[in-house]
């Protein structure tokens, strides 16, 4: 469904800080699977997942989506085409502070053109999914940690992406929450969603539900299973 093909990527290109973050790197991610990218801090999981995910461009190399090459699309394009296929949840969640849990749940739907009502009551049938009704119109600065990683998910889901794209969704998260999200990602590949995880958690690369683990080592591919 996704397929990388020989991505490099560098940041500050010709300048004294210039990063080689991938090199080089070819793969294809399944369709209605969950597939892990694990490998060590700075082995360049988020870049790769963001250049899967249509949010940063590589430098070199060739996306392609459902057979389609999507990383040379203009800039215009690539963002509906981002807005309706993928559902992104973020390194530390990166909610909006000073706004309810509904209201950031919302955020990504405006673009679509859904009215305010009909965004809200999904919006608010997500956050129910997850057991946060009693949340919805809280600030999202005031809910436990457990909750803030839920109504994050709600957020990626409010479009009915295709893709949901995790980066690193359960770092400093206690065993409950793990369990609680894995129990979501099986729920979602039961519905035939693709899903993505960075991840250097032994309690998400070794989980039974996933499909596959492309392990990541200095921005190469060092190992994929199975
Ligand atoms: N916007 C950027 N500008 C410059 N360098 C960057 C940028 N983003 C990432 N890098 C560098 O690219 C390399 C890979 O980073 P990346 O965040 O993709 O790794 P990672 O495996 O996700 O790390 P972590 O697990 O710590 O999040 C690192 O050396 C990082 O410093």
């Amino acid at each position: 469904m996704i397929e990388l093909d020989d991505i490099s990527k560098t940041y500050n290109a010709g300048c004294p800080n210039e990063v080689h973050s991938l090199c080089s790197v070819s793969l294809s991610i399944a369709g209605r699977a969950m597939t892990v990218l694990a490998g060590p801090s700075g082995s360049g999981k988020s870049t790769l997942v963001s250049i899967m995910g249509c949010l940063t461009r590589p430098t070199s190399g060739r996306v392609r989506l459902n057979g389609e090459t999507v990383s040379a699309l203009p800039q215009r394009f690539l963002t509906n085409l981002r807005r309706r296929t993928f559902g992104f949840v973020f390194q530390r969640f990166n909610l909006v502070r000073g706004i309810t849990a509904v209201e950031n749940v919302m955020l990504p739907g405006y673009p679509e053109g859904l009215s305010h009502a009909r965004l809200r009551t999904r919006a608010v049938e997500l956050l129910a999914d997850f057991g946060l009704e009693h949340r919805v119109d809280h600030r999202v600065e005031t809910l436990s940690g457990g909750e803030v990683q839920r109504v994050a998910i709600a957020r990626a889901l409010v479009n009915d992406p295709d893709i949901i794209i995790a980066d690193e969704p359960t770092a400093s998260l206690d065993r409950e929450r793990v369990a609680q999200f894995l129990a979501i990602a099986a729920d979602l590949k039961a519905r035939g969603k693709t899903l993505i995880v960075t991840s250097h958690d032994p309690r998400i690369t070794g989980a039974p539900i996933v499909d596959g683990v492309v392990s990541l080592a200095d921005g190469r591919v060092a190992e994929v299973s199975p």
